[in-house]
C-alpha cells in the first residue's frame, strides 16, 4: 500500500511545492481553512460533491483541515492547495487530493483522486493541470500504481477532466455522501501508472539540447539573450541548440557555436558540468551543459543576438529559462564563486 506521506519526510523537502505551467501546489496547512471555506461555500461548487456541506461554517472548515492533516500525517491522504504562480498571494485556485479508500467489496485499498476549482477559475483547464501534477507525483515519487476517480454522471465538467487525464470507465459505484445523509450513484474511472506515463510522454516529447558555458580568462561566463519573436524572448541562456537526429551532444554544440558565434571548438575542450531536465508545457528538455575555456576565432554573434560576459556571482541578475536555474550553483561551484 503506497504511503501518501512518503515524500514529506526528512531529505525530501524539495518535493513540495509541486509546480505546473501555471500553478504552485503546496501541502495543506491550518492557515488555509478560511480561504478554502470562502471558496467552497458556494452552492454551484458543492452540487456535485459527496461530502461538502452547504452552508459551510468556519468551524466546519477548521475541523476538516484538522482531520485532513491528521490523515496526511498517517499517510492516508494528501491534499495540496493550488495557487497561481503569477498571483501567489491571491486566494487558492482550488484543491486536489489523494486518499486511500476501502469499500467493503474492495480486495485492497484504492487510491482515489478528488479535486475542486473555485468558481472564478472554471473553464480554464486548472482541474486537469492540478490532477496531472498530483498523479505524476503519486506515480513517480510515491509508488502509486493505479488512481481512481468517482464522479456523478451529471457532472459534465468532471467527466471532461477524467477523459482529458486519459482515465477509462471502470463501472458504476455508490458513494457515501455524509453531508447529504445518503449515498449517491456515481461513475468510477481509473488510470494506471503505465498509461499515465505513456500519455505524458506523448504530450511532452523529449527534446535534446546541448549547451555551452564559455568561460573567458577573467572567469566570466557568456550568456546570449533570446531574441524577440522566439519562445521565452528576452531571457538569457547558454549558447547551444537542439541535437539533430542521432547527433552526439558534443558535435551538436560545436556546430551550434560555429553557427551562432563563429568560433571553432575542439571536442577535447568541452568538459561536462551537469545537465538540465525540465518539463516545459509542450516538451521535456534534456540539456547537458559543457564548460569550454578554449576556442579559435573571434567570437561574434551571427544572429544579431545580444551577448553578455557575466561574473559567476552575478548570474542570478540575468533572468534565465527555468530549466537553467539548477545549473547556476554547479557553474558557480566550478568557478569558485
Ligand atoms: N541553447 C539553450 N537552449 C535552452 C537553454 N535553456 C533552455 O530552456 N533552452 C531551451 O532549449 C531549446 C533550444 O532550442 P534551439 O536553441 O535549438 O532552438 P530555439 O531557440 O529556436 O527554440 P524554439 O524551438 O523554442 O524556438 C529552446 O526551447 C530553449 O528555450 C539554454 O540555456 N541554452
Amino acid at each position: 500500500m503506497p504511503d501518501l506521506a512518503a515524500a514529506s519526510g526528512e531529505g525530501c523537502a524539495r518535493v513540495y511545492p509541486l509546480t505546473t505551467d501555471r500553478l504552485t501546489l503546496e501541502r495543506l496547512t491550518p492557515a488555509e481553512a478560511e480561504a478554502i471555506r470562502a471558496l467552497v461555500d458556494d452552492p454551484a461548487m458543492v452540487r456535485f460533491t459527496a461530502n461538502i456541506p452547504h452552508p459551510y461554517a468556519p468551524e466546519t472548515a477548521v475541523a476538516w483541515v484538522e482531520q485532513t492533516l491528521a490523515r496526511m500525517a498517517e499517510g492516508k491522504e494528501l491534499v495540496l492547495v493550488a495557487r497561481r504562480r503569477d498571483h501567489p498571494q491571491a486566494p487558492p485556485v482550488g484543491c486536489v487530493g489523494l486518499l486511500t479508500e476501502r469499500d467493503p467489496d474492495d480486495a485492497a485499498p484504492r487510491i482515489e483522486i478528488g479535486y475542486w476549482v473555485a468558481r472564478a477559475h472554471w473553464g480554464q483547464g486548472y482541474a486537469v493541470e492540478m490532477a496531472r501534477a498530483l498523479i505524476g507525483h503519486a506515480v513517480r515519487d510515491l509508488g502509486v500504481g493505479f488512481v481512481e476517480a468517482r464522479l456523478m454522471a451529471e457532472n459534465r465538467a468532471s467527466l471532461t477532466v477524467v477523459q482529458r487525464l486519459g482515465m477509462t470507465y471502470l463501472g458504476p459505484a455508490r458513494v457515501a455522501a455524509p453531508a447529504r445523509g445518503t449515498t449517491i450513484e456515481s461513475l468510477r474511472y481509473g488510470l494506471s501508472a503505465e498509461a499515465f506515463l505513456a500519455a505524458e510522454r506523448a504530450r511532452r516529447p523529449l527534446v535534446m539540447v546541448a549547451a555551452g558555458a564559455l568561460i573567458d580568462d577573467d572567469g566570466r561566463v557568456l550568456l546570449c539573450r533570446r531574441p524577440p519573436g522566439k519562445s521565452m524572448a528576452g531571457l538569457w541562456e547558454f549558447p547551444g541548440g537542439k541535437l539533430d537526429p542521432g547527433e552526439p551532444p558534443e558535435e551538436a554544440l560545436i556546430r551550434e557555436l560555429a553557427e551562432e558565434l563563429a568560433i571553432k571548438v575542439l571536442p577535447g575542450c568541452l568538459a561536462p558540468i551537469g545537465f538540465a531536465s525540465h518539463a516545459y508545457p509542450t516538451f521535456h528538455l534534456m540539456m547537458p551543459l559543457f564548460a569550454c575555456r578554449r576556442w579559435r576565432g573571434t567570437l561574434a554573434p551571427q544572429e544579431g543576438q545580444e551577448i553578455a560576459w557575466v561574473r559567476p556571482q552575478r548570474l542570478r541578475d540575468y533572468p534565465m529559462p527555468p530549466a537553467d536555474e539548477p545549473l547556476i550553483p554547479a557553474l558557480q561551484d566550478l568557478l569558485g564563486a
